[in-house]
């Protein structure tokens, strides 16, 4: 999920970035040309060129990660060549290259790269014969620790994003909207590499009672520690999402037939013996299970596993059928 939402983002920053890009050196472009300066308009063009192709690819392949590494390194390479080629007169396009960065990469190689690039500058001859070098390096400085120290906040916003995004609140359990995603995606892996997929069900049995009889937060207590029992008996790859009110979902990928059944009534008893009311009475769990098949949709999937439950419930509760679908 966080992964989906920086994507998502950084691609925007490069198409933001693309179209300042255009409009920023586009003009230096036929400036250079009317000025007669070839070599410096032609490494314009190469960037602008280059920056476009490159934002068009990560948006055509949905890889915006390398492909803002790849333009990190070109903007700061090119920044070098440009003031080689032309001198103290674009030495002010490193403040820009220095912000991007930041926008492109993460803060600590950004931070990395910029002062690479400042050092390699601050050693072309001649180049500070006009202006003083203590200045190039204060406001280059100030400007990498301002753009790091924003860029790791901007980053920590956007894991807190991603987590409020997909998490229940009440639980900590992912939510149905990580559920929706995480199922489209299972359905897509099942498909491609024809792997085992369980989804199962659960779902508190008389759960209603504990609400009544102890209170609307003892009931908020149990489905925490619902949660928490479920989440420490799983594997990572398995994922717990709250479905709503006390209905939850696993999603267990890579799991041999054979275990299976073993694999869900293990869970199931563990829940028992460990989930309980105040008073020291078991509070029993029913599944309803449902394993990948080929032609399998997300309603379809959802649909066996919840007739599966029905039945789990109708046989009495506290057990788990597979759906035979
Ligand atoms: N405490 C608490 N209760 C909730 C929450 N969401 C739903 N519920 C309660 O869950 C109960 C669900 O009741 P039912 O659908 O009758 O299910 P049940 O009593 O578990 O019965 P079976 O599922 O048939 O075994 C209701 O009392 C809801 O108020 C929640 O977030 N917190």
């Amino acid at each position: 999920m966080f992964k989906q939402l920086q994507d998502k983002h950084q691609l925007s920053i490069l198409l933001i970035f693309s179209i300042v890009s255009v409009f920023g050196i586009t003009p230096f472009i036929i400036i250079r040309f009317i000025e007669n300066n070839i070599v410096a308009a032609l490494i314009d063009l190469a960037i602008v060129s280059s920056i476009l192709t490159l934002v068009g690819y990560a948006h055509y392949t949905k890889k915006p990660r390398v492909i803002s590494a790849v333009i990190a390194l070109l903007v700061n390479i090119s920044v070098i060549a440009i003031i080689i080629t032309n001198g103290i007169n674009s030495m002010l396009w490193i403040y820009p290259v220095v912000a991007v960065t930041f926008f492109l990469v993460k803060p600590i190689e950004a931070l990395i790269l910029t002062l690479s690039n400042v050092a390699i500058i601050a050693s072309i001859p001649n180049l500070f014969d006009a202006i003083p070098l203590n200045s190039y390096f204060t406001t280059n400085l100030m400007l990498a620790a301002c753009a790091f120290v924003y860029a790791c906040f901007g980053n920590k916003q956007l894991a807190l994003l991603a987590e409020l995004n997909s998490t229940d609140p009440l639980t900590g359990a992912l939510n149905r909207r990580a559920l929706n995603d995480d199922t489209l995606a299972a359905i897509s892996r099942a498909e491609r590499y024809n792997s085992t997929y369980l989804l199962a069900f659960l779902d508190l049995d008389f759960f209603k009672k504990v609400n009544d009889e102890f209170g609307h937060a003892e009931g908020d207590r149990v489905l925490k520690q619902l949660v928490s029992i479920t989440n420490s008996h799983i594997r990572e790859s398995d994922k717990l999402y709250r479905f709503g009110g006390e209905e939850f979902v696993l999603i267990i990928p890579e799991i041999p037939s054979k275990e299976q059944v073993s694999f869900i009534n293990k869970l199931r008893e563990t829940i028992k013996n460990e989930l309980k009311t105040p008073t020291g009475n078991s509070i029993t769990v029913s599944f309803g299970v449902a394993a990948w098949v080929p032609g399998t949709t997300v309603a379809s999937w959802f649909k066996r596993a919840d007739d599966a439950m029905y039945q789990a419930k109708k046989q009495g509760r506290d057990c788990a059928v597979f759906s035979k679908d």
